[in-house]
């Protein structure tokens, strides 16, 4: 049986990246996966190529409206919209079809979360789509509908989820993440302009309230089995893909007590890279791959542990959570087309 796949949102960022991952994938090969519709707003008509120059395999594909019509017909629908435009999309189409969604439309679960930090009536709550959270395996592997966790919610919430899980921290945590520009979207916006990031580094949506600090506080929430009271505090630095987040919190627990609860969370996940004590991650070695990688300390004088996560936003932050989440709802292997090895120098 051959899996057709459409990408709604093909000319930015995310859909990009899924189409950079869809071309390398083993079933694109043996015939299994076909890459069908592809569209995008004010850019349909065009050829994908004008705006991802690196997709040679698909560089003379003519951009489709994103319409239901047009993705109707296909047996997997990734959405790399804009907020607030995946639950008309997902109405019109059949409850067969498995919807993977990047957009954060499904991802909170609390109705009064989503109208606080994005205004508007709460489309509804997805099955979140990070296989590593204890217990998700198996949900994403039944889904048909799948709400890809944001790029800072990914990286933040995989570098703290056993210090929270096993109590070894007080739930209270402080992040503070770094992102390039990519994670901002490919629409022109003037603060993005390569005249204002380069040479400065700037923190934005300061004071908790940032769209993902219910996102990461409902995960952590979950994970600790108590409220987890979280300060995030995303910066713009001047580098297109990656994140690097730093992320605190009070504790009188020792490193071996760190080191074994994450060994013991992590030793089979295969997206997720503990490093050696004394080291720590850099956005460098992640870049075009599917890993967090995560480095531990802890502070004793502060009585703070302090852990450090990188992830590629478009990758595992994105593009590559959403073809991870595809492979295990299609019982593909759940590594098929995800590198685990990166670019350097
Ligand atoms: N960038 C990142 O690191 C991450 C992004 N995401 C999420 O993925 C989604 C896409 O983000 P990203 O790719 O960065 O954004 P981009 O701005 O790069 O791309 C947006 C895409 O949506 C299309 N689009 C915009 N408006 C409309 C419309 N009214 N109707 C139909 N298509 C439209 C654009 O088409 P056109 O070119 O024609 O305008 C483009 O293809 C967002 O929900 C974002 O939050 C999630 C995690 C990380
Ligand atoms: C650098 C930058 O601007 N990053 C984006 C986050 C992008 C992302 O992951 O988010 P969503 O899918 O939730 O939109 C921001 O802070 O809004």
């Amino acid at each position: 049986m051959t899996i057709k796949v459409a990408v709604a949102g093909a000319s930015g960022y995310a859909g990009g990246e899924i189409l950079r991952l869809l071309c390398g994938h083993p079933r694109l090969g043996s015939g299994e996966l076909e890459i069908g519709a592809l569209t995008a707003g004010g850019n349909a008509g065009t050829r994908l190529g004008e705006h991802h120059r690196h997709l040679f395999p698909l560089a003379d594909r003519v951009l489709e409206e994103t319409t239901p019509e047009v993705l109707a017909g296909h047996d997997v629908v990734f959405l790399g919209l804009p907020h607030g435009q995946s639950a008309a999309i997902a109405d019109a189409l059949p409850p067969s079809t498995l919807i993977v969604d990047c957009g954060a439309d499904f991802r909170l679960e609390d109705p009064s979360e989503w109208t606080a930090y994005y205004g508007g009536d709460h489309a509804g709550t997805w099955p979140y789509g990070m296989p590593e959270l204890p217990g998700n395996r198996d949900v994403i592997a039944g889904a048909s509908r799948i709400a890809v966790p944001g790029c800072y919610p990914t990286v933040s919430i995989l570098t703290l989820l056993p210090a929270l899980a096993a109590g070894l921290v007080e739930p209270a945590v402080t992040i503070v993440a770094m992102s390039g520009t990519s994670g901002a979207g490919r629409a022109p916006k003037v603060n993005l302009l390569a005249s204002e990031v380069i040479g400065s580094v700037r923190a934005y949506g300061v004071g908790g309230v940032h769209r993902h600090t219910p996102e990461i506080t409902q995960a952590l929430s979950r994970a600790a089995s108590l409220p987890v009271s979280v300060s995030f505090t995303p910066v713009l630095v001047p580098t297109s893909r990656g994140i690097l987040a730093t992320c605190t919190a009070r504790t009188d627990a020792s490193i071996d007590d760190f080191r074994s609860a994450y060994e013991k969370a992590y030793e089979n996940e295969a997206f997720v890279h503990l490093l050696p004590q004394g080291e720590f991650p850099e956005t460098g070695s992640v870049v075009g791959t599917n890993m967090v990688s995560i480095g531990l300390s802890v502070d004793e004088r502060s009585g703070t542990f302090v852990a450090v996560g990188a992830v590629d936003n478009l990758t595992k932050g994105t593009g590559g959570a959403a073809v991870q989440s595809m492979n295990l709802a299609l019982g593909w292997g759940e590594g098929e087309g995800l590198a685990t090895v990166g670019v350097a120098p």
